[in-house]
This record gives C-alpha cells, structure tokens and sequence, in this order.
C-alpha cells in the first residue's frame, strides 16, 4: 500500500468517525430540544387551560369546558387534551362533566405527588409526546382558590393531561442532521482530493526512489527519479538522481579496472554491484596469497599453497600440478587431486619425459577442452572417473613455461569452471614471478652446494647438511659409512696429459661413484681429486664391499683422452659411525686416516679403519 492510500484511508476514517460523532451529538441535542420544546409547549397549554377553567368557574360557564378543550386541539400538533379532577374535589363536586373520564394510572400517580410528569411514546406509527401537569391549589393566587375549593393550600385540584406529535420536530431534526452530514461529508471528500493532489508528487518520488534503489540493488545504476516539485521532494529526486549518476560513473570505472585487471568479461544483465565486489573480493585475497607465497621458504610450500587454494578458494578436488625440469627436457608431477605425487593422474605420463607432449608446454597457452574437446591427446583421465573436461593453465617463468596448473571437471562443472578462471589466472599470475625467483634462488643455492664439474654436492653441502644427516642416523639407531676416495697418482695425469685429460678422469671417476651407490647415498667431491661416499643404512662392512666394487669398477675403468687411452686407480678408506665414532667428522677424520694407510700400502685398495690407526695418529 503506498503512501498516498495509507493517508487517504487515514483521513477517510477520521472523517467518518467524526461525521459519526457528529450526527450522534446532533442527534442527541435535537432529542434534547424536541422534549424540551414540546414540554414547554404542554405547560403553556396546561396554564392556557388553568386560566380558562378558572374563569369559566368565575363566571359559572364551566359547562363550556369540554367544548374549550376541543376547540383546543385545533392547535397544530396537539392531539388530545383533557382534565381530572382529584379525589378531595370530587368529594366537594361530585365525578365531574360528561367528557372527564377516570384518571389514569399516571395522572392518578401526578396527583398523588403533586409533580407534572412527561414521556414519549409511539401510537399508530407515530412519535407522541404526553405531559401530565397537576393543579395545585394556592391561597395567595388571583382569585383565591381555597375561596372555592375546600381543600388546603398545596392541595391538588386535578390534572390536566395533553398529548402532541412530536414528529414534525423529529422529521425536522432529522433533514439538519442529514444536511449538516453531507456538508461535513462534502468537506471531507474535498480534504481528502486535495490532500491527495498534495501528496501524489510525494508518493511518487518515494515509489520512483524505491524503483532506483531496487535497480541500484541488482546492481543497475540507471535508473531515473522524475523531479515532480521544486521543493524538499523535488530536491531528494534531484540529489537520487546526481548520486545514481555518481554511483554509476564511479562503479563503471572500478568494475572495468578491475575487470581488465582480472581479465573477466562482463556477463549480459550481471549485477554490476555484485560482480565488482567479488572480483575486489577475489583481488585481494590473491593479493594476500601472494603475500603469504612470498614468504614461503621454498617452491614446495609455494606449490602447497597453491594447491590448498584451489580446494578451498575455488572449490576444486581434481587437478594437477606439474613443473618443468630447467633443462626443460623433463616434466615433474607436483601434486595431483591435492595430494604430493611423482606420476600422472589426468594425462598420459609420456609429458613427464618429453614435455612437447603437453599442449601448454608446447604452446604456452591456456589449453581448454571446454570449447576445444578432444584439444590435447595427453589428456587421458583413467577410464573409472568417466567423462571429464580440463582447462590447462600456463605458469610462464623467465619467458617460458615453468609450471602448469591442470584443473579437471565433469561437463556439468565446465561453466563454473569458467567463471573462476578468470581468478584462477590472477592467482597464476601472481604466483609465477615469485615462483621463479624461489627457483633462480635454489639453484643458485645449488650452485654454492654443488660442484659444478661433476655436479656432485661439494663439501659445504656436506657440512650444511651434517646435521641432518646424524639426526636421521641416531633417530633409526642404524649406521652410516664414510668412504673417502683418493685417485692414484693423479698428479701425473695433470702433468704428463694436462689439466683437461685431469678433469675428465675426474668426471668419469665421479660418473662411476653416482652409478655404484643408491640414490639416498651422498657422493661428494671433497677436495681436488678427493672423494667421500656416506652409505646410509650401511656398516663399515657391508661398504667395504661396495668399496671393492668401486676399486674394481675404477680399475677397470678406460678413459679416452684423444687418442689415448688412460687407465686409474683408486684408494678408498672407510670408517663406521658411530661403529667407529660417536662424531661423524671424527668418523670422516678415521676415513681418511684409514685412505692414508690404504695410500701407504701400496694404493689402489679398500682398508677399513681400526682403532690402532688412531692410536698412531701421530704418524699421519
Ligand atoms: N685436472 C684437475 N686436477 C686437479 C683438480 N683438483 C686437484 N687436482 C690436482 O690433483 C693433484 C693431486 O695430487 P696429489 O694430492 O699431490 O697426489 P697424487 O698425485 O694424486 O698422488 P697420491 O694421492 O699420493 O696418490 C694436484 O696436482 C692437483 O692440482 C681438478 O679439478 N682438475
């Protein structure tokens, strides 16, 4: 209900309470003045009477009294009229004329008590007014009625008792209080019209307002409120509509600055509003995952993160992540449906080996088999999740493609999928620039850890990772065995072939040490032409065989030098910890007293340390 028939109904039902009160007061007081009228007519016609009877006694033609009386009711409105005498002057002058009948019960109770009594009543359809008014005999009137009468003063002599219609006087108040009722009536209708010309521009601003707002609500702008006035309401829809115009203008730049930040294109009759709070929404929780990313140690947590944010951010269950080896002749998976993973799930692991096989490594670009089915054959999901649609997202690093984010849907999710790539592409790429600079990071952190030669770990790897390395031992209460390494002469390659021929023994040297050990085991060059094996999980028995199949292998071992071909041995000293020690460097220091020995005794062969090399330690 709007505001102009709320106040119309308002005002409609106070007119009619009002009128209702009126015609209940008018009514009331026209009752109040009829009686009041027609009594004061019966009182003049009951003395009218007095004086006649009186005079008529006087002048002894009281026989004319009936004739009086008739001739009486020829006054308009009178009906009837007639006189009775009391009991004290019947007994002084007998019942009375021909025309004076009984009294009534009323006139018999008005003389009894001396009190003129008056009442309404309805007789043949019409309203009577009847009035009883007692003759009370007095000694000091003229004439002197105790001069005739034998009664005493205050005696009653009789009553006479006159009825009137009283309906003209009805009738008449009736037409006034209708006519004050319809003028009121009038009045009011004419309030009521007035006020509603009064308000309409009112009710209309306020609906058109209400209008704009709705529209401003489901994110429209344009809407326009009609200026109807030029006061107070006039001004509301003027300042609406600059406010409208303000808001339009303002969220239209926002949502397409955002919009091209994002790269999401507007959707036919979206709520702008909405749209330009969720992508703001969507900005800066990107903003802080990129915050938090950057503060991660390494690529893993990043990678980590990333896939717990497609989970709860976006709401994804199946996806991948894979990242490009930096000699970009290999692809590792990451993380596959949020769990850490080393193969392939979603796609044929042949990209695992020859990257090219992946579209988005291949291309760089978005790979989408929503609007391109069938687009890449490495998208191979396992026949049990049925049929599914991948969107493949580049992570461009230093120019190329380090990463891929693979998110995979059922059909039924392809257009959700699509609304929240484009986000999914401003988290993509706020995370590429960090990504790569924790991957320029750890390896040039590789590189200070790294020999660059030979690639293995060099020394300072050994030492940062020491502590590692005998927690691990202690926690599994197992053995480690340190085998130092020292080529036979060596010396004389660099001398007799030249330093090239010297780093290429050391290369193939470092080749054999890698393939003779597992993968856990560390290799690593620890000085010149110095090597040290730790063999995890292993007693200084079981690497003395090990190191036997090292001398062996060395031994056996050709190494082309143009064309030459060059022929090594190798001494290897070998020490348990914490068999041998309870320090790993002291156990490091019992390997290479035990190479010494291995040195001394005439070279290329494996010697085990003992307790008494140590207590000779003064001869080293
Ligand atoms: N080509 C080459 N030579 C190296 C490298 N690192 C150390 N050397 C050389 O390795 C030689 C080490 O020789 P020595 O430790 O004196 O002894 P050796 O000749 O190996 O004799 P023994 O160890 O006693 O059997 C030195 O001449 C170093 O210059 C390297 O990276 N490349």
């Amino acid at each position: 209900m709007n505001l102009n028939t709320k106040v119309t109904l308002f005002f409609i039902a106070i007119a009619v309470t009002l009128m209702a009160v009126l015609v209940a007061i008018s009514l009331y007081a026209f009752r109040s003045f009829s009686i009041a009228s027609a009594t004061e007519h019966i009182r003049t016609a009951g003395e009218v009477v007095r004086v006649h009877l009186t005079e008529s006694m006087i002048n002894g033609v009281i026989d004319r009294r009936e004739s009086f009386l008739k001739r009486m009711l020829e006054v308009q409105g009178l009906r009837s009229a007639r006189v009775v005498r009391s009991p004290e002057l019947e007994r002084q002058f007998g019942q009375g004329l021909n025309m004076e009948s009984r009294p009534d019960a009323i006139e018999r109770q008005v003389m009894a008590g001396g009190r003129a009594t008056f009442e309404i009543f309805e007789e043949d359809g019409e309203t009577m007014f009847r009035g009883t008014i007692p003759y009370i005999a007095t000694s000091h009137g003229t004439p002197n009625c105790l001069q005739c009468h034998q009664v005493s003063e205050g005696s009653v002599l009789g009553a006479v008792t006159m009825t009137m219609s009283i309906d003209g006087l009805r009738d008449k108040a009736l037409w006034t209080v209708a006519g004050i009722t319809g003028a009121v009536a009038l009045f009011a209708l004419l309030l009521v019209l007035l006020l509603r010309r009064l308000l309409r521009p009112i009710s209309e601003t306020a609906t058109a307002v209400e209008h704009a707002v709705q529209r401003a609500l489901d994110g429209d702008f344009k809407a326009h409120v009609e200026q109807q006035t030029n006061d107070e309401i006039g001004q509301i829809a003027n300042d609406m509509n600059r406010l409208l115009r303000f808001l339009d203008n303002g969220l239209n730049r926002i949502g397409m600055s955002v919009a091209r930040l994002t790269e999401r294109p507007a959707t036919p009759g979206e709520n702008l509003l909405t749209a330009t709070i969720d992508m703001v929404d969507g900005l800066s929780k990107a903003s802080h995952f990129k915050q938090a990313i950057e503060e991660d140690e390494t690529k893993s947590e990043i990678y980590q993160r990333l896939s717990t944010t497609l989970q709860q951010e976006f709401g994804r269950g199946e996806f991948s992540l894979y990242e490009i080896a930096s000699n970009k002749k290999q692809m590792k998976s990451i993380i596959v449906d949020g769990e850490a993973a080393d193969g392939c799930r979603w796609c044929d692991p042949e990209i695992l080996v020859r990257p090219e096989a992946c579209r988005v490594r291949r291309t760089g670009h978005v790979v989408d088999s929503i609007d391109n089915p069938g687009i890449c054959y490495a998208f191979q999901p396992p026949a049990e999740a049925g049929e599914r649609r991948h969107v493949c997202f580049p992570i461009i690093q230093s120019g190329a493609v380090g990463s891929i984010v693979q998110i995979v849907c059922t059909p039924d999710e392809e257009n959700k999928l699509h609304e929240c790539a484009p986000l999914l592409q401003v988290y993509l790429r706020e995370t590429a620039p960090v990504l790569e600079t924790k991957r320029l990071m750890e390896s040039l952190r590789d590189s200070t850890l790294r020999d660059p030669m030979t690639g293995l770990n060099n020394r300072r790897f050994l030492e940062e990772y020491v502590e590692t390395l005998v927690a691990g031992v202690q926690r599994k209460r197992a053995h480690a065995a340190v085998l130092m390494l020292d080529l036979d002469y060596f010396k004389m390659v660099n001398d007799t072939y030249g330093h090239d021929a010297g780093d290429a023994v050391i290369k193939a040297l470092s080749t054999v040490l890698k393939q003779s050990v597992r993968a856990s085991d560390l290799v690593i060059r620890y000085g010149g032409e110095e090597f040290l094996i730790v063999l995890l999980d292993s007693t200084a028995e079981q690497a003395c065989v090990i190191a036997e199949k090292i001398r062996t292998e060395v031994e056996a071992l050709k190494i082309q030098i143009g064309s030459t071909v060059l022929k090594k041995t190798i001494s290897i000293g070998i020490a348990d910890f914490p068999g041998d020690s309870s320090t790993f460097w002291q156990a490091v220091k019992f390997a290479d007293i035990a190479l010494y020995q291995a040195k001394e005794t005439g070279r290329n062969r494996v010697i085990r340390f003992t307790p008494e090399m140590w207590s000779n330690n003064e001869d080293y």
